[in-house]
């Protein structure tokens, strides 16, 4: 399957599309996390994307567009993914459209997570992620870690993201509603869109997914 996550900020993407992911059996491709791993390796793209990541803006099409196709190109992608982050304005739905076209291949889904504001700016305020792993993600209110600052999955240190601070949280919500919110309809008029809530446990939200994908 070929599956776009889209959502605000906070909506949960990057922890539903680790589970998602596994339950398809087909790679995870989240466009924030390709990022702040070029940022912790200090390639020229991590700092390029730096600027704009600390600003909660959005990266220039031409770095991300063609860091996601090299990523989809990849022999894992090959019969499916599921992608987290991508794409983020039209330009980049367009683009996705003609990468995929050009090898006959089209998406089968569109998920959308739907979450009320004054949730998401609570959700990412109390959020840690782990170093080792960042889909081990932490809340202050909902699953606080056993010891402060410690995965209780895996043991790594757990950090706030930077862009985490209220101010750059309601700048990419900004962005979100401007740039990001616009795909949707673009994918409602191909018919791709299945949209739930966001909502609720983890585990819920995943199963309310898989049922909207009818891979229940
Ligand atoms: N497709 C994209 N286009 C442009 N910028 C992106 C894209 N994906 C991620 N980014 C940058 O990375 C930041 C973090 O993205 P992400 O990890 O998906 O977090 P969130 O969904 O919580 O905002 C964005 O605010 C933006 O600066």
């Amino acid at each position: 399957m070929r599956i776009v996550l889209v959502g605000p900020p906070g909506a949960g993407k990057g922890t539903q599309a680790a589970y998602l992911a596994k339950n398809l059996a087909i790679p995870h491709i989240s466009t924030g996390d390709l990022f702040r791993a070029n940022i912790s390796q200090g390639t020229p793209l991590g700092q390029k994307a730096q600027e704009y990541m600390r600003a909660g803006q959005l990266v220039p099409d031409e770095v991300t567009i063609g860091m996601a196709k090299d990523r989809m190109g990849q022999a894992d992608a090959a019969d499916g993914f599921l992608l987290d982050g991508f794409p983020r304005n039209l330009a980049q739905a367009e683009a996705l459209d003609a990468i995929l076209k050009a090898d006959d291949l089209k998406l089968d889904a569109v998920l959308d997570l739907e979450v009320p504001e004054d949730e998401v700016v609570k959700r990412i305020a109390g959020r840690r992620m782990c170093r080792k792993d960042s889909s081990h993600i932490f809340h202050a209110i909902y699953n606080p870690p056993a010891v402060e600052g410690v995965c209780d999955t895996c043991g790594g240190e757990l950090y706030q993201r930077e862009d985490d601070s209220e101010e750059t949280v309601r700048r990419r919500l900004e962005v979100y509603h401007s740039e990001t919110e616009p795909i949707i309809d673009y994918y409602k008029a191909q018919g791709l869109v299945v949209t739930i809530s966001a909502l609720g446990k983890v585990t819920e939200v995943t199963e309310r997914a898989m049922a909207a994908l009818n891979r229940d």
